[in-house]
């Protein structure tokens, strides 16, 4: 395949040429003159030629109509032009030189080597209409001998005056075979670029679309035709569209932009070189994605640490109870709604909420933990909302992100909602009812998808009745609402987990504890519990510490309970009251023989409570 092809409308030339090419098989020479040399110039470009080369008329024709090709025009070699000097200069008295105006430089430059300047009359040809125009002129000048080209030769012996031909010699074939090369190596390189190029604009995700100065489409990558359908009719509109942008001239980004049901955003950026647009690229993503990268993103972000830990597995029971919050619960979870948690300090109201997280549809998502008593107001507030550069002194550079924000996607875990106060109560209803926070600071509206486990051990309801608590705002967490029942009420639970508690403990201390007195059991399961698991946790830890044999006795028990019911019992009111107490207690322990349990039956009180009195009693005495 010929790359260059050589239209020559010369046989002279095209002898000259064969000789010159020998070996160079990418190059093709072809004798055509005028229009045939159009038609020969289409034939070889269609056989893959990259430059064609030609010269005179037939060049001006084939770069006329062959507009995307490359031409070169073969040049007048110094040689060339001295050769056909020396002939005019021999035939003539009076010569003329009838050719563009590089040529008549060329001759000029020519006389004054030979400082014969003037010696030849110089007609521009380009500033005639024609050919015999310009041949009159120079005979009007009192030429008889002009030196030119074919048509030039023809003419001025047609009037009967010499004509000395300018022929492009061996020289200038050079240049114009030299020219050819190089031209085809920028088209290699061009042709790299474009490549290199495409495979770039191929490679980022967001669709490309290139006009250039004019306005014509230069460059589309797969994704803005998957996008615009561009084999379609919305290439033509786009188009259109971008124009309206190349004349404005101005960058102009995140511009929405809407194709039927699917949302766009679209940057314009002019392309700038020397000052002037010299054309423009829109770039364009697909809104949804964008927005589900960005929730990606700052769910990758926020997630680090912010995992849900427990399962439903985790929550181990034996209360029938307990066991029906838990199947309560599990239904909750499936539904993607508000869930408040009530339950007194201790029961596991924590645990359950990560368990509804974990069992839901977000469970791939980032589970924040907000314990609203643990910090102060002003605090909370941005922590939960999150602030901007400067919002406030002390912010920190570049803003930073709320809790809210972090649980996009997932679960945010308001613990101790009932201490929140008004202020954020008000700010967490919007949250609820908009799904979209401000960081302080920052008008801009950001949207979040979470879902809200709240969890008091307060009465909520009596504090809307007090109006402590937003009526609206508990409302909308009064969805599903889950009670956990305390420990009290759960007595399987408590000798379970008394036992489990054991062995955990007994390995973390490294004790010999295995067991707990039977009595001692009963103790535990009597007492009250206010701090629920939390509590018994505790104590049995206690309990597994200072035990010294293989088995928690009952004197254990009361020693440790003893010392929790000073710290929680309220000071006696009087010493007759007292008095009252004893003789009560002592009256049940006749009645019943010394039974001690159905003695605290008869009084109305625990078990633990009896001890501890009794315990009393034996001081005094
Ligand atoms: N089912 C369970 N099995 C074993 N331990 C449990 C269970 N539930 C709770 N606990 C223990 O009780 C402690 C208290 O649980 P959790 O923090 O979930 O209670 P809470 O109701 O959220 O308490 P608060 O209201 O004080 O925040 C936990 O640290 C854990 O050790």
């Amino acid at each position: 395949m010929a790359e260059i092809a050589f239209i020559i409308p010369s046989r002279e030339i095209c002898a000259v040429l064969e000789d010159l090419l020998i070996g160079s098989e990418d190059i093709e020479v072809v004798y055509a003159r005028l229009e045939e040399g159009v038609m020969a110039a289409r034939k070889a470009v269609l056989g893959g030629a990259r430059v064609l080369v030609s010269r005179g008329l037939t060049y001006r024709l084939i770069a006329e109509r062959l507009s995307d090709v490359s031409v070169i025009e073969i040049p007048f070699s110094g040689y060339d032009l001295l050769r056909a000097y020396q002939e005019a200069v021999k035939l003539s008295t009076q010569a003329a030189v009838v050719e563009s105006l590089t040529v008549l430089e060329g001759m000029a430059s020519i006389e004054a080597i030979l400082s014969a300047p003037d010696a030849i009359i110089k007609v521009n040809i380009d500033d005639y209409p024609e050919y015999a125009s310009a041949v009159s002129m120079a005979i009007d000048l009192q030429a008889d001998c002009v030196i030119g080209n074919q048509a030039v030769v023809f003419e001025a012996e047609r009037r009967g005056v010499k004509g000395v031909l300018l022929r492009s010699g061996h020289e200038a074939l050079q240049i114009a075979l030299e020219a050819a090369r190089q031209m085809l190596a920028l088209h290699g390189i061009r042709d790299a670029n474009a490549r290199q190029t495409d495979v770039i604009i191929n490679t980022v995700d967001s669709g490309v679309l290139a006009l250039d100065a004019r306005g014509e489409l230069t460059a589309v990558n797969s994704e803005a035709r998957r996008l615009l359908n561009i084999d379609g009719d919305a290439a033509g509109e786009w188009v259109d569209r971008m124009r309206q942008y190349l004349k404005l001239g101005e960058k102009l980004t995140g511009k929405i932009e809407r194709i039927g049901s699917m949302e766009l955003v679209v940057n314009y950026l002019p392309i700038v070189a020397g000052g002037s647009v010299v054309g423009i690229v829109a770039t364009l993503q697909e809104l949804r994605r964008l927005q589900d990268i960005e929730h990606k993103t700052r769910q990758e972000m926020s997630s680090r640490g912010r995992v849900a830990k427990y399962t439903f597995l985790d929550i181990e029971t034996r209360s029938s109870e307990m066991q029906r919050a838990l199947e309560e619960a599990k239904r909750f979870a499936c539904f993607d709604s508000t869930v408040l948690i009530q339950g007194e300090t201790g029961v596991g109201k924590e645990y359950f909420a990560h368990a509804i997280h974990q069992a839901g549809t977000r469970r791939k998502g980032p589970f924040v933990v907000v314990n609203c008593a643990a910090i102060p107001e002003n605090i909370l507030e941005s922590e939960l909302f999150g602030y901007s550069e400067g919002a406030f002194t002390g912010a920190k550079k570049g803003g930073k992100m709320g809790l809210f924000e972090q649980a996009h996607g997932g679960t945010i875990f308001l613990d101790e909602i009932g201490e929140m106060s008004e202020l954020l109560q008000a700010r967490l209803l919007r949250v609820l009812q908009e799904h979209e926070v401000y960081r302080l600071g920052d008008d801009r509206i950001i949207p979040v998808n979470i879902r809200v486990i709240a969890a008091t051990n307060r009465d909520l309801q009596r504090m809307v009745r007090e109006r402590r608590f937003r009526e609206d705002l508990y409302y909308r967490l009064d969805v599903l609402t889950l009670d956990i029942p305390p420990l009290r009420e759960r007595t399987e639970d408590i000798a379970y987990f008394v036992r489990n508690f054991i062995r955990e403990f007994s390995s973390q201390y490294r004790t010999a504890v295995e067991r707990i007195e039977p009595q001692a059991m009963e103790l535990l399961t009597d007492y009250d519990w206010p701090g629920n698991i939390r509590e018994l946790h505790n104590v049995v830890g206690r309990l597994t510490a200072l035990s010294l044999g293989k088995s928690i006795t009952t004197q254990d028990v009361l020693r440790v309970l003893a010392k929790r019911m000073d710290l929680s019992a309220p000071p006696p009111a009087t010493r007759s009251l007292k008095g009252a107490e004893d003789e009560a207690i002592r009256e049940a322990l006749a009645k019943t023989n010394g039974n001690k349990q159905k003695a605290a039956e008869i009084l109305g009180i625990g078990r633990v409570t009896l001890w501890r009195r009794l315990k009393e009693l034996e001081g005094q005495q």
